[in-house]
């Protein structure tokens, strides 16, 4: 143990400026974490240490495996740890510490004279050493070092992580608020380790939340698993997700590694959870409880390091209370909610959707750019989008193959939706082209095509509404409607139940 010496009191010691977290452009308040089994030199170090380092918090633990747990739950900017303690060896905490958080400052304290132990340190690891007794001018030297380079580091990783969330999040579109929070929740959680229920419709972009989190978390650099529970038959389920063992039963010829223990250190994506048999449930619950694996046949347990995302798109409630899914595994998966919006939620978002999704499938069919004009972006955002943007994708590929006109008004949609109900523009004009009758006829014929095309595309775009039609057009009401009698139009006709009501 150290004693300090009076030159290394409070206030005589160092004659640097102050280290502040204005001088070194800190973020306010910065963490030390002190391992070490002598109490009387945690406390004396703390006391030291908290008085000098101005914007530092300084914390202290006796007790490796207690260490351990408090850096798992936060982030301490330095490590200061004596390599002899008898719990555990400082150089293997030094190692379980770097498993936590790989970017973590470590210096570490080593008795005099031990040079090697001061260079398996920095091997494993450590920023740098101090060897005991030590002065405290010397200490607060190296560690001044070592909150700068962890500032440095810090910065670096933050620089980075903008980088990857805005590629992460590139892949949705959305500006709406709904959107926005969804990216909040998402980044939240992603610097977490906690089982993520997402549910939400049909095509609503599950998986790509699920994506997202894995892709903003610590796991990023192991690669993202998911099964699709449903999509495999319930008797092979278990050997995908659990693996097995050679002859756990016929056919099993040799070892099968599943899922969980593929998935070892990355994220995991039980993809329609609500699917899972019943028989599995109680296994999946246990894993999830232990985080230990036996596979199939096994007579061993393995611990597992996975991050378990779940997803549905069904009423799990209900499914507890018909008995069919277990309740104990829904609080176990349920620990927090992320809700994917429908498209009808973000309905201010069609607009973009639809000039993303039109350049990416161009792109994609390598076909000329097509887009869709104000009226058509209007009129598809007061449909109803069942499939959400699923069916929105799907709706835009069959336009862009469909549709021959660079701009995609309503009477394209109506056409390609509806063959053979509305003449287009381009075929009432072929009658000017080709001059077969005299000029009074093919004007009103062309007129009159013209009206109907021009009046049954408003309808389409206001789902049928008389008023915002005249509106739309300039015109009364009352000449709106007396067009549509003349033409023999019904409202009715354009109202699509699939479509909100006006
Ligand atoms: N906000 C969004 N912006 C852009 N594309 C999106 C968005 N949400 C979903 N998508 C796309 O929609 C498609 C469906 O998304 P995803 O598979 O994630 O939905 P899901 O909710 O998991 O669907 P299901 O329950 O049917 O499996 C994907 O191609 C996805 O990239």
């Amino acid at each position: 143990m150290i004693a300090y010496p009076a030159r290394s009191m409070p206030g005589q010691i160092d004659h640097s400026p102050p280290l502040t977290a204005k001088s070194i452009n800190m973020p306010q308040q910065q963490h030390i974490l002190i391992i070490d089994d002598e109490v009387d030199m945690l406390q004396g170090l703390q006391r030291v240490l908290s008085f000098e380092l101005e914007s530092v918090t300084v914390s202290i633990v006796a007790n490796p495996l207690e260490a351990l747990e408090l850096i798992s739950k936060r982030n301490y900017e330095l490590i200061l740890l004596d390599v002899c303690m008898p719990e555990m060896n400082g150089m293997d905490l030094l190692v379980r510490i770097r498993e936590i958080d790989p970017h973590v400052t470590m210096i570490m304290m080593t008795a005099y004279g031990s040079i090697e132990t001061a260079v398996e340190a920095i091997r494993r690891g450590a920023y740098d050493f101090v060897t005991k007794p030590f002065e405290i001018p010397d200490l607060l030297r190296v560690l001044r070092k070592g909150l700068e380079r962890n500032q440095l580091i810090r910065e670096n990783l933050n620089l980075k992580a903008k980088v990857t969330q805005k590629n992460t999040f590139e892949s949705f579109i959305g500006q709406t608020p709904t959107m926005r929070r969804l990216y909040d929740t998402i980044q939240a959680l992603a610097h977490t380790n906690y089982t993520v229920l997402i549910r939400g419709q049909s095509g609503t972009g599950k998986e790509l939340a699920a994506r997202a989190i894995h892709d903003l978390s610590k796991r990023k650099a192991h690669p993202f698993f998911a099964v699709n529970c449903p999509a495999i038959p319930e008797q092979l389920l278990e050997s995908e997700l659990f693996g097995h063992k050679k002859g756990a039963f016929t056919g099993a010829d040799t070892d099968y590694t599943g899922l969980f223990e593929e998935a070892d250190g990355s994220t995991l994506l039980l993809d329609e959870i609500g699917d899972i048999p019943v028989s599995l449930q109680t296994k999946l619950l246990r894993v999830l409880q232990e985080q230990e694996l036996r596979p199939l046949g096994g007579t061993r347990s393995k611990k597992i390091n996975v991050r378990i995302l779940a997803s549905t798109n069904q009423d799990l409630e209900k499914k507890i209370s018909e008995r069919t899914f277990r309740e104990d595994l829904f609080y176990r998966l349920n620990v927090v909610t992320v809700r994917t919006p429908t498209l009808r939620e973000i309905r201010d978002d069609i607009p973009l959707l639809l000039d993303h999704l039109s350049k990416q499938f161009s792109a994609e069919l390598e076909i000329p750019a097509k887009h869709f004009s104000l009226a058509s972006a209007e009129m598809l955002m007061r449909r109803n989008w069942p499939g959400n943007i699923r069916e929105l994708q799907n709706f835009v590929r069959r336009m862009l193959i469909f549709c021959k006109e660079e701009e995609i008004e309503p009477m394209h949609i109506q056409a390609v939706e509806n063959p053979g109900t509305i003449p287009t523009l381009s075929e009432a004009f072929q009658i000017c082209e080709m001059p077969t009758e005299p000029y009074i006829a093919a004007r009103n014929k062309v007129l009159e095509q013209f009206t109907r095309s021009y009046v049954q595309n408003l309808l389409f775009t206001t789902n049928g509404n008389i008023s915002r039609s005249a509106k739309m057009a300039g015109l009364s009401r009352v000449a709106m409607q007396k067009i549509m009698r003349r033409m023999d139009m019904q409202p009715l006709n354009f109202r699509n139940p699939e479509r909100c009501p006006q």
